[in-house]
């Protein structure tokens, strides 16, 4: 057997492990990668790139058929050929996959190894590759082997009618009727996506919102938009059952058959094969090791956890952050802690809904304040006629906290609210900005003056926005 000494060992060669590898490199410490494989990401084979191209191409056709229904456009357009749909979803999406993958293959090059890793000990790891076992010590091991879904053993029943998001990027034509179990960001992007492509589809939750918002009146104003593309339930869970030609789907006193399921129930850390008890780290009740989300390192160990694996801030950009500061820390003897960044969430469901900053549940009753505002022009221009944000800020100091945003386009809105409260920039501070004519950006620009009018210490007796020249 084949023993291997290296300073950092990355387990993973994901976002999150590929980021490692390049502070690893720049501190030109030696370096071994270990990847079941497929290479490629999941962001960008299972993940965030196919499900924004299948959303894209479902909106477009959406957008087609507003025209015909709107007689703009007059000849019937063809039915939908869904065939060729899902392929082009795919040939973007092999687009994405194999350039993600061909980056780790010149990222890592000869480093790379090709196998299963699991513990042996806190500094030993074996490998079975193709061609055998290995065994690797490494002075650092960066963990950062990513998730996958949560399929409960009850959907056995059902598991040739089933999909999760490894198989349904693979469809070669679209059911008529979807079941989609869970309506987290997943089953809410994919399942709108696949109704605007023409599929019926029933989704249900046992949460009492969908997408996990939690400012209730945004939750509302989502719920009333989604379900006129799609049946919702809420507040209880989904079950199934068998049928002759299908799956029933059941939640409460509601059910429906319908020829597939899609679960989306959440994702968890691909810990399980990585025998980390043989490495006694400490672990929370669910088996994931207890970490610092500034250093990324486990308890005092020369273990570090990036990237879904930890299960803490499950995105793309969470997981390029703490892969470089997982490898930074693991290239060094001294640990640096880092500070995280404004939390953002994005679901691209247009209206998208963003979370971004303090979340509701965090703000202190008395302490906050919320200033709203509803579409505006431009927003019904762009057939969003009941978007809807809510901004919070100090009750005090009048500093942006947070926001919940509901409308089309404000991908965008949320970063430029996650720059402000980075800069700790008050409601009269960020009404100084210009805002432009017709932009959704003014719906900003209102519920910012809904908040003045409520800040009266704020307020200078000069027009809303202006400052006087110096
Ligand atoms: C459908 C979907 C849509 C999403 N959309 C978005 C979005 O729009 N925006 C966003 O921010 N996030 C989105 N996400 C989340 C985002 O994709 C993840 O947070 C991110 O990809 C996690 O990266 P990672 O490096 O932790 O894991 P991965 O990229 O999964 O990397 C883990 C690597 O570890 C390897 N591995 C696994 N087990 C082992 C082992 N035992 N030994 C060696 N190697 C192993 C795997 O082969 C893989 O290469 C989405 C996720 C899904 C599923
Ligand atoms: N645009 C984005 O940023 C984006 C898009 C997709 C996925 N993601 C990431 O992927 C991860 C996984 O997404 P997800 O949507 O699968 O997970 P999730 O945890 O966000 O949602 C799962 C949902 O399933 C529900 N659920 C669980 N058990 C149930 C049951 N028995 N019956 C009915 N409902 C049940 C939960 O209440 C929850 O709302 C998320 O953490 C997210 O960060 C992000």
């Amino acid at each position: 057997m084949q023993t291997k000494s290296t300073d950092v060992l990355i387990i993973g060669a994901g976002t999150a492990g590929l980021y490692a590898l390049r502070e690893v490199k720049r501190a030109k410490k030696d370096y071994l990668v270990v990847d079941t494989g497929p290479l490629g990401t999941t962001c960008a084979r299972v993940g965030c790139m196919p499900s924004k191209v299948l959303l894209q191409v479902a909106q477009e056709n959406q957008a087609l058929q507003q025209l015909v229904q709107e007689q703009v456009i007059t000849a019937k357009p063809q039915a939908i050929n869904d065939q060729a749909a899902l392929k082009t979803v795919r040939q973007l999406r092999d687009r994405f996959a194999t350039g993600a993958a061909q980056g780790a293959q010149r990222a890592a090059g000869e480093h790379l190894i090709i196998g299963k890793a699991s513990f042996l000990s806190p500094n030993r790891v074996q490998v079975m590759t193709a061609e055998g076992q290995q065994v690797i010590e490494a002075h650092s091991i960066i963990l950062a082997t990513g998730s996958s879904p949560v399929v409960p053993s009850f959907l056995s029943a059902v598991a040739d009618r089933m999909l999760t998001t490894d198989a349904v990027f693979e469809l070669e034509h679209l059911p008529k009727r979807l079941g989609v179990m869970g309506l987290g960001a997943i089953g809410l992007e994919l399942g709108l996506a696949l109704a605007r492509l023409g599929v019926q589809v029933t989704a249900a939750d046992m949460a009492d919102q969908l997408g996990g918002i939690q400012d209730p009146t945004i939750a509302q104003a989502a719920q009333k938009i989604f379900s006129n593309e799609m049946d919702i339930w809420l507040g209880h869970p989904a079950e199934v059952e068998r049928t002759e030609h299908g799956v029933l789907l059941k939640a409460g006193n509601q059910a429906v058959e319908v020829d597939q399921l899609l679960v989306a129930l959440g994702r968890k850390p691909n810990l399980a094969e990585l025998a980390l008890e043989k490495a006694g780290l400490p672990v929370d009740e669910k088996g994931v090791p207890l970490f610092d989300p500034h250093t990324m390192q486990i308890g005092d160990t020369r273990i570090f956890i990036a990237g879904d694996l930890n299960a803490d801030r499950t995105l793309m950009h969470e997981a390029c952050d703490e892969g470089a500061i997982a490898g930074y820390n693991a290239s060094r003897t001294a640990v640096t802690a880092f500070e995280r960044k404004v939390p953002l969430a994005i679901a691209f469901t247009q209206p998208d809904i963003v979370s971004v900053g303090a979340s509701f549940h965090s703000l202190t009753a008395g302490n906050y304040l919320v200033g709203e505002a509803k579409a505006n022009g431009r927003a019904i221009i762009k057939h969003d006629e009941q978007s809807l944000i809510r901004l919070y800020a100090d009750s005090h100091s009048g500093k942006l906290l947070g926001a919940s945003l509901l409308g089309v386009d404000t991908e965008h809105l949320g970063h430029f609210l996650a720059l402000a409260i980075m800069q700790q920039m008050t409601v009269a501070d960020l009404l100084q900005a210009p805002y432009y004519h017709p932009v959704v950006e003014e719906q900003l620009q209102a519920a910012l003056q809904d908040l003045l009018k409520q800040l009266p210490q704020l307020q200078t007796g000069l027009p809303f926005g202006l400052t006087q020249k110096s």
